[in-house]
């Protein structure tokens, strides 16, 4: 008598889960393989940009018939899920938590301004209010600076290329958006390759982005620095200095003892020299820890021979156990005098908004709405940094 376990034990394994469309490497690997031309990727990434709620990608117009089985067989309009926008009482300001098919979830965050008007008084403008969508690039971070929300998460995923493409599909249910700042959950450099696969993706039709109008922020992972401008001509580079020494800088962020000032200000000198591209300084305020006039001198030499706009970042508290606090009104004033007047630093204060909906792009740790905390902020005038 033939064993049941034998069929058991032979019986295929199951599939591999089906991606998401926007998986560029994947989808033009898959098309290849199969024979079909890699100019319907596009109209597919159209098709779902316009209809973002489709269940089925059998509904994408004018494909070949193997493309649709293709596409049935191995691929999902998206694999992630919109489960709560919140929009901020003045409208300037929209959260959207994001499940990711691991389980895990991010936050994105769209921010509306006006140019016109110098900032958004909520109402429908003719052609759309142009937004600046702050995304996440990895679930939690490893980085464990002690001023940030995420970084007190640890490290938990990355992000797919298309998990981060996903989440300018979703914000376009609220709004028109023109600038894309990777400055939300996540050291985006440390999760390169699908880093520049999106930005590739977010360039091309059908998304049409301006490289000018993408910035990637980072905590200065050199060795990526150095290829960044070959791999990512003309994206925004802003660096997340916080500090004008390497001691400091290694007390507020413990990843910088792995990536020392001076190697990072050559690898940003030559990333300057080759790419022609003003860098972008964040500097977090932070009351007796580095705010302080000697401070804004030191910063000041530092960025002297640099074409640079350094932005002071109010710091957000964040509710751990950390003891920083923001600097006063009164010092980030004065520092930002001291960098103008004697070093001709252009350099701007982030404004503060968006309160009522608590958390910020810089700011992130994903919980459910009515755990978040209060006092987060929606950083408006970073969409005028991005603009220069
Ligand atoms: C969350 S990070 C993500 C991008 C990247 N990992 C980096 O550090 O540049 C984006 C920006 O938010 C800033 N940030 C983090 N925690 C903050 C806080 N509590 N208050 C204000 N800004 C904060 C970071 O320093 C950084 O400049
Ligand atoms: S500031 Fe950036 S690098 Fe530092 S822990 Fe937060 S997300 Fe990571």
């Amino acid at each position: 008598m033939a064993s049941s376990s034998s069929s058991s034990s032979s019986s295929p394994p199951p599939p591999p889960p089906r991606r998401s469309v926007f998986d560029a490497a994947y989808i033009r690997a898959e098309f290849a393989a199969a024979g079909i031309s890699p100019h319907f990727i596009p109209l597919i990434w159209k098709y779902v940009l316009q209809n973002p709620r489709c269940g089925d990608l059998d509904a994408v117009p004018s494909l070949p018939a193997a493309a649709y089985a293709l596409l049935r067989q191995k691929f999902q309009p998206t694999t992630s899920t919109l489960t709560t926008a919140a929009e901020s009482k003045d409208r300037t300001t929209t959260k959207l938590l994001i499940r990711l098919k691991n389980g895990e979830s991010v936050e994105a965050v769209i921010m509306r301004y006006d140019t016109r008007l110098g900032k958004y008084d909520g109402k429908p403008r003719p052609g759309g209010v142009r937004s600046t969508l702050c995304v996440s690039s990895q679930v939690g971070c490893k980085m464990g600076c002690r001023f940030c929300a995420t970084g007190t998460m640890g490290f938990k995923s990355n992000l797919s290329s298309g998990e981060i493409v996903e989440q300018l599909v979703h914000a376009s249910r609220y709004s028109q958006i023109r600038n894309v700042v990777f400055m939300g959950m996540g050291e985006p450099l440390n999760n390169y390759t699908a880093l520049v696969e999106a930005i590739q993706v977010l360039i091309g039709s059908p998304f049409q982005l301006s490289p000018k109008r993408i910035t990637v922020s980072t905590v200065g992972i050199i060795h990526s620095i150095n290829k960044f401008n070959n791999d990512l001509p003309n994206i925004n580079l802003a660096v997340s200095l916080h500090a004008p020494d390497q001691d400091i800088r290694c007390h507020i962020m413990p990843a910088a003892r792995a990536f020392p000032l001076v190697k990072l200000m050559n690898a940003l000198q030559s990333y300057q020299n080759e790419s022609k591209q003003t860098i972008f300084i964040e500097y977090i305020m932070l009351d007796g820890v580095n705010d302080q006039e000697q401070h804004a001198h030191q910063l000041g030499k530092l960025l002297e021979m640099f074409k640079a706009v350094v932005n002071l970042i109010p710091f957000n508290p964040i509710g751990s156990s950390n003891n920083f606090k923001t600097s006063s009104e009164h010092n980030v004033k004065k520092f930002q005098k001291i960098l103008r007047g004697i070093y001709n630093i252009r350099t701007t204060i982030r404004q503060q908004m968006g309160q009522d909906i608590a958390g910020a792009c810089g700011q992130l740790v994903v919980s459910l709405p009515d755990e978040r905390s209060a006092g987060g902020a929606t950083l408006l005038s970073d969409i005028e940094d991005i603009r220069i």
